[in-house]
């Protein structure tokens, strides 16, 4: 009898083809997404290597994080981003690549479309040159995020090199209070664990909070994986995933599912399988949380006041929170529910799905934007999400609280595109990143869920959900 293994470690030893004494491996690789800019160079070195692409029928191109948001989407004034578009497209078409067109309505964040697509499949090796690849782990598939020599290194024969991580069970136990969304759960994922906590270890999420999560809170879940450190968040593919993933367009059908959904039913880890190292979260205490500072785990509850540096133990940490709290014009001991904000963006790969747009809209119907917000941004995170909101008048609802209804990508997220947070200015934002300039230079994030980001719109400033809604 076999050991008994993680879902890790199964997908894993399904993929290798060869293992070498050093202890790296060549796995194969079933999936590869691509956006506009990780890959100009990767397809520069192939054409220069006089290579072809191994398997364009296993990769899937879509243009995301330069493409404007406003409605027409085109020109680009940016020359740069310009650029790029054109080149994923021209690439595109000399590899034989299937591309979504900007216009296309299945156009979106590459991590959005993958799973609307069933491009996205339990127990697949999949990669994309960006790091929230780690979003894909939701289904039960080892999805992680490669740099442009990898990619080139997966065009060229796809496969990677790779050494085998280590696992971490993150087993979320109890369940999660009114209004306590994925997204509070992601944030204090990273606050338990710390930015550096996951490094070296593919973490996968158990427990019977794991287990109550619909797809899109899995989605949200695994996105931040990479915010702990690790590289990919696994969640056990169940009933939930299998029904999200049946008749999608590139998901197998007819015989081919029920041969797959045999296989994808014994991914989960086997009773018993070893952890590295596991860290238990009591869900049931986790409230709304925001974050305060420049790092994903700088998180507090939204009840809460602004850390104080002496607070932390760690003479780095104490350094690091002095010059965070001096960009984010917070002193020590502020209320959080005191600070104004002037941005809104309601959008990202983490939270711009149909779910996440549902929960918003619960709390900003009937309400208008307070008088200090001067931006207010929703960005579906699809063609496809935007029209099944538009469906549901979930568009009118933000429009008439004026909010802006945008086109879809990755918009106000990071700065790579005209969507962005002036400086010295606040943004109560859904994405996952709050690094310094991360959404303008000079702008200061503060990562919350939809529905807190919503409640953040309607008060004009950090503001408790549970109060509203
Ligand atoms: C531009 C891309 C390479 C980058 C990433 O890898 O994550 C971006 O998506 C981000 O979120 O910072
Ligand atoms: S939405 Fe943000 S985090 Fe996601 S891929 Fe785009 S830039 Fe990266």
């Amino acid at each position: 009898m076999t050991a008994p293994r993680t879902l890790y470690d199964k997908i894993w030893d399904d993929h290798i083809i060869s293992t070498r004494d050093d202890g790296t491996a060549l796995i194969f690789i079933d999936r590869h997404l691509i956006h506009e800019v990780t890959t100009p160079q990767a397809f520069a070195g192939l054409r220069d290597a006089g290579r072809r692409l191994r398997r364009p029928d296993l990769t899937l191109a879509v243009p995301d994080h330069n493409v404007p948001t406003t409605d027409p989407r085109l020109p680009i004034h940016d020359p740069e981003s310009a650029a790029q578009l054109a080149a994923l497209k021209a690439n595109c078409e000399e590899f034989g690549v299937e591309y979504l067109d900007i216009n296309a309505v299945e156009q979106g964040i590459v991590h959005v479309i993958g799973p609307e697509q069933g491009f996205t499949l339990p127990g697949v090796t999949m990669v994309c040159g960006d790091s929230h690849t780690s979003t894909h782990g939701a289904f039960g598939a080892l999805a992680f995020g490669i740099g442009t020599s990898e990619v080139e290194h997966v065009f060229a024969t796809q496969t990677l090199l790779l050494k085998k991580s280590k696992n971490l069970a993150v087993t979320v136990t109890g369940s999660l209070g009114y209004s306590i969304t994925a997204k509070d759960v992601a944030l204090a994922i990273c606050g338990e664990l710390g930015t550096a906590g996951g490094t070296g270890f593919v973490l996968e999420y158990r427990g019977p909070v794991i287990e109550a999560l619909s797809m899109e809170g899995r989605m949200t879940l695994c996105n931040m994986s990479i915010e702990a450190g690790a590289r990919a968040g696994l969640v056990a593919p169940d009933e939930k995933t299998f029904a999200y993933v049946a008749g999608r367009p590139r998901a197998p059908k007819g015989a081919e599912l029920e041969q797959a959904l045999a296989w994808w039913r014994q991914l989960a880890s086997d009773a018993n399988a070893h952890f590295d190292r596991e860290v238990i979260i009591d869900g049931s205490a986790i409230a709304p949380l925001v974050t305060w500072g420049t790092s994903p785990e700088d998180v507090v509850a939204v009840t809460g006041v602004v850390p104080s540096p002496d607070s932390f133990a760690d003479p780095s940490k104490r350094a690091a929170a002095e010059k965070s709290l001096a960009y984010m014009g917070l002193a020590p001991g502020t209320r959080l529910e005191d600070v104004p904000v002037e941005n809104i963006f309601i959008g990202s790969c983490t939270n711009s799905r149909i779910e996440d747009l549902r929960a918003a809209a619960e709390i900003v119907k009937g309400h208008r934007l307070a008088g200090n917000i001067r931006q207010a941004l929703v960005v579906p995170g699809s063609g496809l999400v935007k029209r099944q909101a538009e469906a549901e008048g979930l568009d009118r609802i933000f429009t008439e609280a004026g909010f802006e209804w945008r086109e879809p990508g990755c918009s106000m997220c990071l700065g790579m595109n005209p969507d962005k947070v002036p400086a010295g200015e606040r943004c109560a934002s859904t994405s996952n990143r709050n690094f310094v300039g991360r959404q303008g230079p000079g702008a200061r994030t503060h990562l919350m869920s939809p529905a807190m980001a919503a409640a953040a719109a309607i008060t004009g400033r950090l503001a408790d959900v549970r109060q509203l809604a």
